[in-house]
Parts: C-alpha cells; sequence; structure tokens
C-alpha cells in the first residue's frame, strides 16, 4: 500500500459521516491514525467499541496533533465546533467539514479562521437515512461525489491543501469537483433538500389519514410511499439545520415546485390528459439519464447498507 495522503486525521463527530470516513480512510489507507470525538458520552462509548480508531475525552485530544480536522456534526453546529478545533489545531494543518449546505457551512469555517490554519469547505453527496456511529460502512464514498468549496484568491499553500484534501477523498473512492457554495447550495436544493422536505410533508400527510382511515395506510403502502419513508426516516437535527441554513434557495424551488404541482391539479381537475402525458413522459426521460449519469455513481448507496441491499427490507 502507498503511504498515507495524511500521517494523521481527526474526526469531530462520530456518526454516519464520521464514521464512515473513519473506517474507509484506515480501509484504503488514506490515513496513518484516526482519531475521533463527539460531544455525546453515548456516541463517544459506542464508538470506541466498534474499533474506529483512536476515540478521545475531548476535542483538543482529538484535533492537536492531525494533519487534517474533519468536522462530521450537523451544520447548525459548525461555528462553535470550528472555533473549538481551530484553537488545538496546531499551524499548517487543513479544517474541512462534510456539511450538506456550504454557503454557512463556509462562514461557519472562515468564522474561526486565525490564519494559521487551511480552511476547504467539502460535502460528500453520498450518505443514507440513518445516524450514528453504527450505520457507518467503508464503501460509503465510492463512485460518489466530493464536493469542495475553496476560498477565491488563495495563496500555493492553499493549492497544495486543496490538493492533498483532493487525494485524500479520491482515495476514499470519490470523484471530487470544486464549486462555488452559492451555487452548491442551490443545485442540492433542488436535488436533495426540496425531496427531503417532500418526503417529510407526505409522510405527515399520511400519518395524520392515518387515523381517518383507520390503520390502512400504513397496512397497505406501496411501493412510492415506502420510497418516501425511507427518505422521511432522516435525521431531524440534521435536516433542521439543512432547511434552515438553505433557507432563499429551498424557498425559491419550493414556489416554483408549487407553481407546477398546481398545474398537475388543474389537469387532472379538467380531465387535461394530454397535459399529464406530456409531464410524464418527460419525467421519465429524467429518470434514464440520472441513472445513466450515476451508472458508477454514490447514488446507489442511498437507501442501502453495507452489503448494498435496501434498507428497510
Ligand atoms: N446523513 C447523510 O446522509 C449525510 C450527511 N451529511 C452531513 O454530515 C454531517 C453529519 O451528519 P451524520 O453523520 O448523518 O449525522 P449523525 O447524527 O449520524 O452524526 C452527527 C454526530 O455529531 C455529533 N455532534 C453534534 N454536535 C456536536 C458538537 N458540538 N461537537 C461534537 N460532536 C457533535 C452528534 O453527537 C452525532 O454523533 C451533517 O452536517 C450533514 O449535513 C453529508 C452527506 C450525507
Ligand atoms: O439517503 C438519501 O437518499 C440521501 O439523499 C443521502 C444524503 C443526504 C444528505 C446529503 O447531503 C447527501 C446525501
Amino acid at each position: 500500500m502507498s503511504d498515507p495522503i495524511f500521517e494523521r486525521i481527526a474526526i469531530v463527530g462520530a456518526g454516519l459521516i464520521g464514521s464512515s470516513i473513519a473506517r474507509a480512510a484506515t480501509a484504503y489507507g488514506a490515513a496513518g491514525s484516526v482519531s475521533l470525538y463527539d460531544a455525546s458520552d453515548d456516541v463517544r462509548a459506542r464508538a470506541e467499541g466498534l474499533d474506529l480508531g483512536n476515540v478521545t475525552a475531548t476535542l483538543a485530544d482529538a484535533v492537536q496533533d492531525a494533519d487534517c480536522v474533519i468536522l462530521c456534526v450537523p451544520v447548525g453546529a459548525l461555528a462553535p465546533v470550528a472555533k473549538a478545533a481551530v484553537a488545538h489545531m496546531k499551524p499548517g494543518a487543513i479544517l474541512t467539514d462534510v456539511g450538506s449546505v456550504k454557503k454557512q457551512a463556509a462562514e461557519a469555517l472562515i468564522s474561526a479562521d486565525n490564519g494559521a490554519v487551511l480552511i476547504i469547505p467539502g460535502h460528500p453527496i453520498a450518505g443514507t437515512e440513518q445516524s450514528g456511529p453504527e450505520a457507518g460502512f467503508p464503501t460509503l464514498f465510492k463512485g460518489a461525489w466530493h464536493i469542495l468549496t475553496p476560498q477565491d484568491g488563495k495563496d500555493a499553500v492553499y493549492a497544495d491543501a486543496v490538493q492533498k484534501l483532493t487525494d485524500f477523498w479520491t482515495a476514499l473512492g470519490a470523484k471530487v469537483e470544486t464549486m462555488d457554495p452559492a451555487r452548491h447550495d442551490r443545485v442540492l436544493a433542488i436535488t436533495s433538500h426540496l425531496p427531503h422536505l417532500i418526503a417529510f410533508n407526505i409522510v405527515s400527510t399520511a400519518f395524520d389519514m392515518e387515523t381517518v382511515e383507520e390503520g390502512e395506510v400504513v397496512k397497505f403502502s406501496a411501493g412510492g410511499f415506502r420510497d418516501f419513508t425511507r427518505i422521511a426516516a432522516s435525521d431531524p437535527v440534521m435536516w433542521r439545520d439543512v432547511f434552515l441554513n438553505n433557507k432563499e434557495a429551498v424557498l425559491e424551488c419550493l414556489g416554483r415546485f408549487s407553481e407546477d404541482l398546481a398545474a398537475l391539479q388543474r389537469a387532472i381537475r379538467w380531465g387535461d390528459g394530454d397535459f399529464l402525458m406530456q409531464e410524464f413522459t418527460r419525467a421519465r426521460t429524467i429518470r434514464k439519464a440520472v441513472i445513466d449519469a450515476g451508472q458508477d455513481s454514490g447514488a446507489v448507496n442511498f437507501g442501502r447498507n453495507q452489503n448494498g441491499v435496501k434498507d428497510g427490507g
């Protein structure tokens, strides 16, 4: 095996994503050693039993010798955690994150900048609806995109750090691309955030109807609804933070979505089969394009566990 990309990495937040990075970095030789810290006593105790690396009692212990610190906490927790991490990091070390929103995350990380560390925000477009250290697996990032949102106008030392981080995620199996944070947030608003909002909403509506229909909604759940329940089972804290921190782009998408939904509603009311045919036929072509684009992409990981089996049966 070739030399590790980083001699030592530290992971803050030992949940689904943090524990997957720990497992992958060790399995693929991308890090010489891994230390992990989590604010939850319970998560730290569980992580210790999972052989993820050196689980430390304090944040300072985890980050002080690390060449790269990866923050894997909910987006709303990034600012204070970044500040606490930077205070103990060694000069020249890289600080990155995995937050699903990038404009706010970048601002949170940059607000902690002390001029001695190299800040490069990031987001792996791979995950599942599960959370916690037990849910992670080393192949999560294989074939998935990893988006880095480096800051403009930085020097050669920073460019080297971006390259090292690119090499690290590539070693974990990801395809790395750089992007402007605002653009990232607009793209992810429609491809990830709005679909989750729709899933939360449809499941909530069904929950209310369950009482009226006396238990028949859950009993006769067909494939479509079942798929929505998987997405709606995602962590509420994480998703609350996504929506609070990508407000503008999500509201913009939601406005367009509502207009398009109203058009479908009108077509159903007036029996406009031609309009329905046109819309559904177009949707089919998009499904094909998504599948073709994701042939070897991490998209296939969504909703699957480490054995590639669809979660929940
Ligand atoms: N779940 C998913 O599919 C994906 C999640 N992400 C992003 O990854 C990040 C983590 O998400 P998951 O791993 O899914 O969540 P998770 O809930 O499995 O893990 C988060 C961990 O962070 C810990 N934590 C919270 N506040 C903390 C603090 N102040 N200091 C230290 N630890 C703290 C929690 O105790 C928890 O163990 C989020 O920012 C999310 O947006 C990115 C891609 C996919
Ligand atoms: O499980 C699913 O369907 C996902 O969409 C996983 C996911 C959730 C959040 C992200 O920022 C990236 C990927």
